[in-house]
């Protein structure tokens, strides 16, 4: 029997083994896999004698019973191709698996779901928020998910994921990448950027189907050679993008796989042995996994870096240039690489203008704003009395989902456990938990188990878990861009959502930037912010590229004129100060004349600060 490469075996049911991860909906998925695996354990030779396929024994399977010659290597029944969710490419043609309900339900829940919903009442503000691509002959963007050009059974996934037209993201990079060009994209949190690269990149691989891969050196060495490689900067959001991957790849040949730190390497690869067409990975996984010889990157076509600028706060940066620079990767002219992120910082465009290639600039909105869809407020709290201010932010917004940000994995776990002492369901994730300890955290929160995630920055970026209404900053991040992305956990997808942050004067530095954010998104600015802001000019680490830096040359130069009629001059903000915003007043309120008593009845919300009596006992960390 000749060899047959992977990518070629997919008529075979392949057992339908998903890769651990973090979300629910992963986790249900896995959870089923016995049914799918049933009927592809008897089956074939996953990568190992000869290339040829084996019967592994019948493990509840189809042993023998189908003829495996036919189309380029095998044939098999249609029963058996409708419990897996991988098609084939047999003879430079797609052969999509039928359609199976059971797998759609996991895949994509309930069609007629009544309490479904796909969009928010805000999604079609999304149309309303300039967009501007700038670059050499920039294709026109789509109004419509149509067919051109996007690839019919893409159409179909589109169509069982329910949604019904593209985000302004997606209108722009789905044309664009079509056209075979670079892209660097910035679009607002929770404006569909996942989609914005996977359904033009799924729809090219859907059309053109795999690379030949060279021949395998040895049996026992048989690398994979993904067509689309994903750079991700934590386990959560690379989980997610592989979640989203395996809905849109349903049915198809491309055989998405994920890699990532602090889970067994060894399944991994298992994984990927079964084939590897699109991987999602972490950059320090995946070099171990390079350097192992288990991933080969001489076919990567699409390179995407998804939050890039986190990758490089992350310290990634070396990781990111040995795989891009270092590896057997085609240069930035062969392959086409894509950029997308809610913020673009000048580090950010320097690796753009490094790895991209006569790249097309797309921006909605301004870089770095923020949604109109969350409500955002900022309160004046002291250190001290975070504590009580957060129980009673609780009181107001009972029974919401909420995510609350802290700096440090001590609080985080100090946090939870006193909530949980004062009687909520909350649970935490950050950098010191497990693996295991983090999927189930999120686990809890996603399916409501937990109505409170208590987070450090770790799950600031991406993570898109729908019905989180409240968006908590107990502690304020130092970088205005990071308040941008942990905030952005709410109000996601046209839904609406509010995020309350708890300011403190350790938190000086920010006012000048939350002050510009507030103003944008046409939020109440508090009085005290103005004071603050008068004493700072606001920091220079700030997402101001909103331009394409090329158009400008100069990397550095501040806000588009277009969508932001403002400067990052202090005395810019000094006119802004003369609506009549007056800060002394909230300064009073520290002295405890007229803040929140513990005590006492509640907020002051004129002045949006929040005070406790003094010894209000809780030492509770
Ligand atoms: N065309 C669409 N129609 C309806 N919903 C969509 C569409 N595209 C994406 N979504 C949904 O919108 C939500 C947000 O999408 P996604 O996570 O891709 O946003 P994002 O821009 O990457 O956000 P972030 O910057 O936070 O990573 C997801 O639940 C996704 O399923």
């Amino acid at each position: 029997m000749p060899y047959i490469a992977p990518s070629k075996r997919r008529n075979l049911n392949q057992e339908g083994e998903q890769q651990s991860s973090f979300s629910n909906q992963q986790g249900d998925f896995n959870n089923d896999r016995g049914s799918f695996g049933n009927s592809g354990r008897g089956g074939y030779n996953r990568g190992g004698f000869n290339g040829g396929y084996s019967n592994r024994g019948g493990r509840g399977g189809f042993g023998g019973g189908f003829n495996r010659g036919g189309r380029g290597g095998f044939e098999t029944k249609s029963s058996l191709v409708s419990n897996s969710p991988h098609g084939s490419w047999v003879d430079g043609k797609h052969a999509p698996a039928q359609r199976n309900e059971a797998i759609e339900m996991k895949l994509f829940g309930k069609q007629d779901d009544p309490n479904f919903q796909a969009t928010g009442i805000n999604f079609d503000h999304y149309d309303a928020i300039e967009s501007e691509a700038t670059g050499n002959n920039v294709p026109e963007q789509i109004t419509s998910f149509t067919t051109p050009p996007i690839n019919e059974l893409l159409m179909e996934n589109i169509k069982l994921a329910r949604f019904t037209k593209p985000t302004p993201v997606q209108k722009h990079s789905i044309p664009i990448i079509a056209a075979k060009r670079d892209l660097m994209a910035c679009a607002q949190t929770g404006s569909g950027k996942t989609g914005g690269f996977l359904f033009p990149v799924l729809s090219e691989c859907f059309d053109n189907g795999p690379q030949p891969t060279p021949k395998p050196t040895s049996a026992y060495s048989r690398p994979v050679y993904p067509t689309a490689l994903i750079l991700a900067p934590t386990r959560e959001l690379v989980s997610q993008i592989y979640d989203e991957a395996n809905k849109f790849c349903y049915r198809s040949w491309v055989r998405p796989c994920v890699v990532y730190g602090g889970a067994p390497a060894e399944q991994q690869i298992s994984n990927m042995k079964r084939g590897c067409d699109l991987l999602v990975a972490a950059p320090g996984r995946l070099i171990d996994m390079v350097e192992r010889g288990v991933v080969k990157l001489s076919n990567v076509k699409y390179l995407v870096l998804d939050e890039a600028d986190r990758m490089l706060d992350m310290g990634f940066e070396p990781q990111i240039r040995k795989i891009v620079e270092e590896s057997d990767m085609p240069g930035s002219v062969e392959r086409q690489t894509l950029m997308f992120s809610a913020t673009f910082p000048t580090e950010i465009q320097q690796l753009a203008h490094d790895f991209l290639n006569d790249y097309i600039f797309c921006t909605i909105g301004r870089v770095g704003s923020t949604s109109e869809n969350i409500t955002q407020s900022v309160i004046m709290v002291d250190e001290d009395s975070k504590g009580n201010a957060l129980v009673d932010t609780f009181q107001q917004h009972s029974d919401e989902m909420t995510l609350v940000f802290v700096q440090t994995k001590r609080l985080a776990d100090g946090l939870t456990n006193f909530l949980i002492a004062s009687g909520y369901s909350a649970t935490a994730i950050h950098g010191d938990r497990s693996q295991a300890e983090r999927e189930r955290a999120l686990s809890a929160f996603r399916k409501g188990k937990a109505k409170i995630l208590v987070a450090t920055s770790v799950a600031a970026r991406g993570l898109d878990i729908p019905n989180v209404k409240l968006v908590i900053n107990y502690d304020l991040p130092p970088d205005i861009d990071d308040y941008v992305h942990r905030i952005g956990r709410t109000g996601r997808a046209g839904n609406t959502g509010t995020a309350i942050s708890f300011f403190s004067s350790e938190n000086h530095k920010l006012a000048a930037d939350l002050v510009a954010l507030l103003e944008e998104a046409k939020q109440e600015v508090p009085s005290f912010l103005f004071q603050f802001f008068q004493q700072k000019q606001r920091s220079n680490r700030t997402s101001n590229n909103s331009r394409d830096f090329r158009k400008n040359n100069n990397s550095g130069s501040g806000w588009g004129n277009k969508s932001t009629p403002r400067t990052n001059t202090g005395s810019t903000w000094g006119n802004n100060n003369s609506t009549g915003n007056n800060g002394s007043s909230t300064w009073g309120n520290r002295g405890g004349n007229s803040g929140f008593q513990r005590s006492g009845a509640g907020w002051n919300t004129e002045n949006t600060s929040y005070q406790s009596s003094g010894n209000s006992g809780n030492n509770w960390w």
